[in-house]
């Protein structure tokens, strides 16, 4: 039993802007902000935290801002006091009297991974039992919102062993187009890619099916949510119906989400998120039901930057080989970061931070200098 107690929660908001506008169904990006949270304990030991999200209040139903609210208002006064070391307590404490809003209680849950394996000489992994892998593959999302430019940024980052699977983000626009759109991608790279699609809800079923159908006939490998979230039958149907898997994300936040869809007879595949779930620990009860479920996985991104994506590194790594890779590529799409040495991106993959904690610092100058004054 330790002593030690969490002291103090700072909670910042940065704006990091992307290397390139990001369009998606419903949003373009230019800039992401992260929610950074700095948690000090007793005994001097930082540990550091991101919630982000996409597009203010287009992804979800928590926005920075209010993330930020959430934690210094309600969430970070019911652990400042308490003993730091017992993270299963932390967690009930915080679910008892603090409904949802998982993408803050993930920045928080990792914080605390991250403090408490500083103090310990673990790393993250280590905390959740221990790494399987220490090298993760890593798709690239083209999202330009223009054919050619997707297709030389697509040639650019597999000449130079970046990335060999794509996604194309489509649904802002008719069906036909992005049928276009995906398939004249899809023919110049050919057998070298894997493509696969993400329609964020865009689609209601009838239109799914007649997309769905082309977008096989095109060689396209996955289609992730492609109806509303909340739209189980429908995207059950769907799976059942078409060769070519559909990938759950919207849909599927944490267990109870994947076993209602797996009860339900789906059974393709889930997008894991740490931000959906609730953190690195809670969402491998999601990995946990699927894979008893034999449902396969996906390590998922909210576009993190290089502390969330860290996060998310660990989690994925102690589950070892996951079906579908991860899309963990959140820092490549910012011009620059707040840690003080990068993700290590190559061979088609990047590498798990090592050392205690996250493995990754903050750098102070840049983290004061994109830090949000109000
Ligand atoms: O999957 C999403 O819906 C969100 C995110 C992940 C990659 C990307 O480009 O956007
Ligand atoms: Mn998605």
């Amino acid at each position: 039993m330790s002593d030690i107690l969490i002291k103090d929660i700072e909670t910042l908001l940065v704006d990091l802007p992307t290397i390139r506008a990001h369009k998606l169904s419903m949003t373009t990006m230019a800039c992401q902000t992260m929610v950074i949270i700095r948690l000090r304990l007793s005994d001097g030991t930082e540990g550091i935290g991101e919630a982000s999200t996409i597009g203010g209040l287009a992804y979800g139903p928590e926005s920075p801002e209010g993330i930020k609210q959430t934690i210094d208002g309600y969430l970070a006064p019911l652990l400042i006091a308490q003993p730091s070391h017992n993270l299963n307590a932390l967690r009930a404490r915080l679910d008892h009297q603090a409904r949802g809003n998982s993408f803050a209680k993930s920045g928080l849950e990792t914080a605390l991974l991250d403090a408490e394996g500083k103090r310990r000489g673990l790393s993250v992994a280590e905390l959740l039992g221990g790494a399987r892998c220490h090298h993760l593959p890593v798709l690239w999302t083209l999202a330009s919102g223009d054919t050619q430019k997707d297709i030389d940024e697509a040639f650019q980052r597999f000449e130079e062993h970046r990335h060999c699977d794509f996604k194309l983000k489509i649904g802002a626009n008719s069906v036909d187009q992005d049928v276009r759109h995906v398939g004249a991608i899809k023919a110049a790279l050919g057998d070298r890619a894997s493509v696969r699609v993400d329609v964020n809800q865009a689609w209601d079923e009838a239109t799914a099916a007649r997309g769905i159908d082309a977008l096989e006939a095109a060689g396209i490998d996955l289609v992730e949510q492609p109806v509303p979230a909340r739209e189980y039958a429908g995207l059950t149907r769907l799976a059942q119906r078409f060769v070519v898997p559909m990938l759950a994300d919207e849909a599927v936040h944490d267990a109870r989400d994947g076993f209602t869809l797996a009860a339900g007879g789906f059974g393709d595949a889930f997008a894991l998120k740490i931000a959906k779930a609730g953190g690195p620990r809670s969402v491998l009860e999601l990995a946990h039901v699927a894979r008893a479920a034999g449902v396969s996985l996906y390590g998922g991104t909210m576009l993190e930057g290089s502390i969330g994506t860290a996060a998310a590194l660990h989690a994925w790594a102690t589950l070892g080989e996951l079906t579908w890779g991860t899309e963990m590529f959140g820092p490549l799409l910012l011009k620059d970061d707040i840690v003080v040495e990068p993700l290590n991106y190559h061979d088609f993959g990047v590498d798990l931070p090592s050392g205690p904690g996250l493995g990754v610092r903050l750098d102070e100058d840049k983290l004061n200098h994109y830090r949000r004054r109000d």
